[in-house]
């Protein structure tokens, strides 16, 4: 006996339905996406890429899938998580669609093995090429902030931590290192949780000082290294290119090095001697004025910078500066840093 609509049929509407709803999905997700690639990071290399997955996408979208859409009786239609109603800034709002993206295209590769042969296959090295374009969005993101950034803390231990960081970030600070050179890991990775929590918060970057596993384990946006640290290539090899590697430099044969070995940017100094790296010698102005002829890569003039003293850092060529007294110290962080963004903004061109 032939049923005029068999449970095989039905079956079959409704891996449609659930094509027809992941294929809108995955499309729909991407071109979010796309919208910032291009008007947000007038990037066209990733543009193109999201139009190409898009234009996949709709070759499997047939008229046959489309006709199975129910709209009425899509129970699915009205619900809605709450983290979809909210998105604390753009990182947020691309995080939640690669990952919707991502999702649809598992769902496509799973049911899409029972509509055509080649369907699982297509939508597995789709789901690939996504989470590549995420880790390359990403990275391009992080590095393109390095540039932007012109002050940098470097924390110091305190009881007010997290406030002072606050503070900091509510004065328009986009850099922020974690350093603690004291702290049981216990303590640290607590501390480094919260802190890369709060920067993203306010869409700044998060770095470790001297720790590659660290940053890993909190998902740093970066660490930072010094001469007796790890070296370069190693930590790169653990962090991959997206994450960003910062190297101290004291002289011109360690800028160059640094740069040589792919650093992403340099500390420069210190430019006075200070009681936060006691014992170290300065290496001047001179150094800085060296630097600002030479360093093809951000770089950061660091050692007892302050309000008083900031004006020559920059008339000696610094454009980018960091500071861990001036800020964790000041009674007022915010004031204190939109004092020093205002000063290192004066030399800056306009965009
Ligand atoms: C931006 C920046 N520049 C230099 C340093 C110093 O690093 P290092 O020489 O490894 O010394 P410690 O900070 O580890 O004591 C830095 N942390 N940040
Ligand atoms: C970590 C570090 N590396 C070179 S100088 C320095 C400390 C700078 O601290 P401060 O801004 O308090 O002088
Ligand atoms: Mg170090």
């Amino acid at each position: 006996m032939v049923e005029p609509y068999s449970q095989t049929q039905q079956t079959q509407q409704v891996v449609y339905r659930i094509l027809d709803a992941n294929l809108d999905r995955a499309r729909e997700g991407l071109r979010i996406i796309e919208e910032w690639c291009r008007f947000g990071l007038n990037n066209s290399q990733f543009t193109n890429e999201c139009k190409r997955l898009r234009q996949e996408i709709a070759h499997w979208h047939t008229a046959e899938l489309r006709a199975a859409r129910d709209t009425p009786g899509d129970a699915g239609t009205e619900l809605s998580h709450p983290q979809e109603e909210q998105r604390t800034s753009i990182k947020a709002l691309l995080q939640a669609n690669f990952c919707r993206v991502q999702e649809a295209m598992r769902v496509l590769e799973e049911y899409g093995k029972l509509h055509h042969p080649q369907m699982g296959k297509t939508f597995k090295q789709m789901r690939y090429q996504m989470y590549t374009l995420e880790s390359n969005l990403l990275g391009h993101q992080r590095h393109q902030l390095l540039w932007r950034s012109h002050l940098y803390l470097v924390t110091s231990p305190s009881e007010n931590l997290l406030t002072t960081v606050e503070a900091a970030l509510k004065g328009g600070l986009t850099l922020l290192q974690y350093r603690d050179k004291t702290a049981d890991d216990t303590i640290r990775l607590e501390q480094a949780k919260k802190l890369r929590q709060l920067c993203h918060l306010y869409g700044a970057l998060f770095i470790i000082n001297d720790r590659v596993d660290l940053a890993l384990a909190v998902d740093a946006d970066g660490v930072h290294l010094g001469q007796q640290d790890m070296p370069i290539d190693l930590a790169r090899q653990l962090l991959g290119s997206q994450r960003i590697i910062g190297r101290s430099t004291t002289n011109l044969e360690e800028m160059q090095r640094a740069i040589a070995e792919g650093a992403d940017y340099i500390g420069v100094g210190p430019v006075y001697e200070t009681p936060t790296k006691a014992g170290k010698p300065a290496a001047g102005l001179e150094y800085v004025s060296y630097a600002a002829r030479n360093c093809s890569i951000p770089w950061f003039a660091i050692g007892g910078i302050d309000a008083n003293n900031i004006n020559d850092v920059i008339d000696a060529g610094a454009e980018r500066v960091a500071v861990v007294r001036s800020l964790m110290q000041a009674e007022q962080p915010t004031l204190v840093a939109q004092y020093l963004l205002s000063q290192l903004h004066r030399i800056q061109p306009e965009p």
